[in-house]
């Protein structure tokens, strides 16, 4: 088994004008595993997840996926080189992401939302879009629902559509930007099982959450972001076992979400 990680990430840095966001991160994603990010908000985990997503550019440092370079490599004596939008195109499509808001085309259907980035994005015959958008609105537990309208659907409908729009364009890296955090409970935990569920089918899951219960019982990793520094990072029994890193600690107290106390 290649022991070359599925995300890479050296000594990132992101700014903002005079503002560092993001102060020098090296993280590596196993393949086939969750790694769950978590910190207090305006860490900086919205923008390492763009940047890995490539809908920011980093100020500096690296990011590789699947061992290959992302945006820019390093030149003969080490210089950070911008690679050719050909060379980056393949390297940013095989990874997917899914935001906070679901983003999806009100005027759509369901089916149409899953569908149609693969007639647009990957120039497929609608029949076969079609037909490759419901085999993942079966994943989601939404076949039943291929044929409403985004406001016909519930918080976490939507989302698990947005999911499946996602899943259609056969990524090998999930990225999750807080999937769950505009979802009250009930439906918070049907997009965290739908979440669970493809932990399982072995996908590669880079997870922004909140929801400390869902990273201590399927992330393999857990990686703590403070000040846009990486703080912390372990097994979750590393990370939250006792004794605790004060900083988590004191982020469990302000953060703890429902039933999360009874994992920990
Ligand atoms: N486009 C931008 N321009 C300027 N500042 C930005 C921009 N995007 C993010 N920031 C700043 O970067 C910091 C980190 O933001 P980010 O959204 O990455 O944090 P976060 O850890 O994901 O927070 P939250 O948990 O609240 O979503 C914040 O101070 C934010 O205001």
């Amino acid at each position: 088994m290649s022991l070359t990680p599925a995300i890479r990430v050296r000594g990132l840095v992101k700014r903002f004008g005079q503002t560092t966001v993001l102060d020098g991160i090296d993280l590596d994603a196993g393949r086939g595993e969750v790694t769950c990010l978590i910190g207090p908000s305006g860490s900086g985990k919205s923008t390492l997840l763009r940047c890995i997503a490539f809908l920011e550019e980093a100020t500096d440092g690296f990011i590789e996926i699947d061992g290959e370079p992302l945006g820019f490599a390093a030149g003969p004596s080490g210089e950070r080189m911008r690679l050719p939008q050909s060379a980056i195109r393949p390297v940013r499509s095989r990874v997917g992401m899914v935001f906070q808001q679901f983003n999806l085309w009100p005027h759509m259907t369901a089916l149409g939302n899953v569908s149609e980035a693969l007639v647009i994005v990957r120039g497929m015959k609608r029949r076969d879009a079609e037909a490759r958008a419901m085999a993942e609105l079966e994943k989601v537990g939404l076949s039943g629902r291929a044929s409403h309208y985004p406001s016909e659907l519930s918080g976490g409908q939507q989302q698990r559509v947005a999911i499946a729009r996602a899943l259609a364009l056969e990524p090998r890296i999930m990225l999750f930007d807080e999937p769950t955090s505009s979802l009250d409970p009930e439906l918070t935990g049907e997009v965290l099982n739908v979440m669970r569920d493809l932990a399982k089918t072995g996908m590669t899951m880079l997870v922004v959450t909140h929801e400390i219960g869902f990273a201590a019982s399927v992330g393999a990793k857990i990686v703590f972001l403070d000040h846009g520094k990486l703080l912390v990072q372990g097994t979750p029994g590393e990370v939250f076992g006792k004794p605790r890193h004060p900083r988590i600690e004191q982020f469990l107290d302000t953060y703890l979400d429902r039933g999360a106390a009874t994992l920990l």
